[in-house]
């Protein structure tokens, strides 16, 4: 069985905060011994917030869940809409198995059918403790969405695959920031990892953030590399604001209905305004 630490306020570790540093698979310190003899694996995640919520994007829009937001993100997307889970990472460690007593505690006189938890972050495959997380959710009856850019590859139980691949514009400033403009070009696009998750997730949708009709012609060519079929993949406005989605609406809408796709309005922002923690 698993063992997990509790709570703790360790720093992140390198590839979870703000390095530069390629993107192994993270080491667990391994405590001493306990009564049983066996080592206690310390499995815990740099969380940035957990909050309760309406799903505001993509296909489960409206549904209520648990959102968990890991801190720290291997690309720096120039738009970023949670800047303190990836330009600045902010948060603390917090065990695996806290997380999930969090989301059973909010779902206490629920349904089981109820039980939503939405991944997110930052960029939440970044930790490895992502996987046993997902497992402890999925024995726990909890249905799994991942929000994830699909940068990295991990074994894990998923029931939405939320995969928002970062297309070419969304790269921070060259000048401003060369070393992550570099990273980002190199990262944001593995195709094998993507059409991995997507086919190991039991379903699964693509997001895209549109600031522009310029950015047409790669998403439609990324459809088809990753071989997703036109329903399941959503529109997004790039934008925070209300003014922002009630801009794009006018020209946005259109294309996306045309070419067979959903088009997503960002309810949350529409809900709440843009506000941590909703
Ligand atoms: C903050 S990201 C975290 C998960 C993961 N790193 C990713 O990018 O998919 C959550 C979602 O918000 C979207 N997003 C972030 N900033 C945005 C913005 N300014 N406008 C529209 N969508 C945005 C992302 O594309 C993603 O679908
Ligand atoms: N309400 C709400 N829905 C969301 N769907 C995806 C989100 C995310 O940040 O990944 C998100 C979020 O932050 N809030
Ligand atoms: S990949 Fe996601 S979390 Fe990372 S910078 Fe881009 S939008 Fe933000
Ligand atoms: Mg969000």
């Amino acid at each position: 069985m698993l063992q997990v630490r509790s709570k703790s306020t360790s720093p992140a570790s390198p590839e979870e905060g703000n390095s530069t540093a390629p993107v192994p698979a993270i080491a667990d310190p391994v405590q001493p011994p306990n009564s049983s003899g066996l080592p206690t694996v310390s499995q815990s995640l740099f969380i940035s917030e957990t909050f309760s919520s309406r799903q505001g994007e993509g296909k489960l829009t409206g549904q209520e869940s648990f959102f968990i937001r890991t801190s720290g993100c291997n690309l720096r997307c120039w738009f970023c809409d949670t800047p303190y889970a990836s330009w600045q990472p902010t948060g603390q460690r917090q065990s695996i198995e806290s997380l999930v007593q969090d989301a059973q505690a909010v779902f206490a006189d629920k349904p089981a059918s109820h039980r939503h938890v939405v991944l997110t972050g930052g960029e939440p495959l970044l930790g490895a403790a992502i996987e046993p997380l997902c497992h402890l959710f999925h024995q726990a009856g909890f249905h799994v969405t991942l929000e994830t850019a699909g940068t990295i590859q991990r074994e894990l139980p998923c029931d939405l695959l939320s995969l928002s691949p970062k297309l070419a514009s969304s790269a921070p400033d060259a000048k401003q920031h060369p070393r992550w403009h570099q990273l980002h070009e190199q990262r944001r696009m593995p195709l094998n990892t993507m059409r991995y998750l997507i086919e190991t997730a039991k379903d699964h949708q693509l997001k895209f953030v549109v600031s522009d009709r310029s950015q047409f012609d790669e998403i439609q060519s990324l459809v088809e590399q990753l071989e997703v079929h036109p329903s399941n993949v959503f529109i997004m406005p790039q934008g925070v604001s209300i003014d922002d989605l009630d801009a794009a609406l006018p020209w946005l809408q259109p294309w996306t209905e045309q070419v067979g796709y959903h088009y997503c309005d960002r309810m949350q922002i529409r809900w709440y305004g843009n506000r941590r923690g909703t």
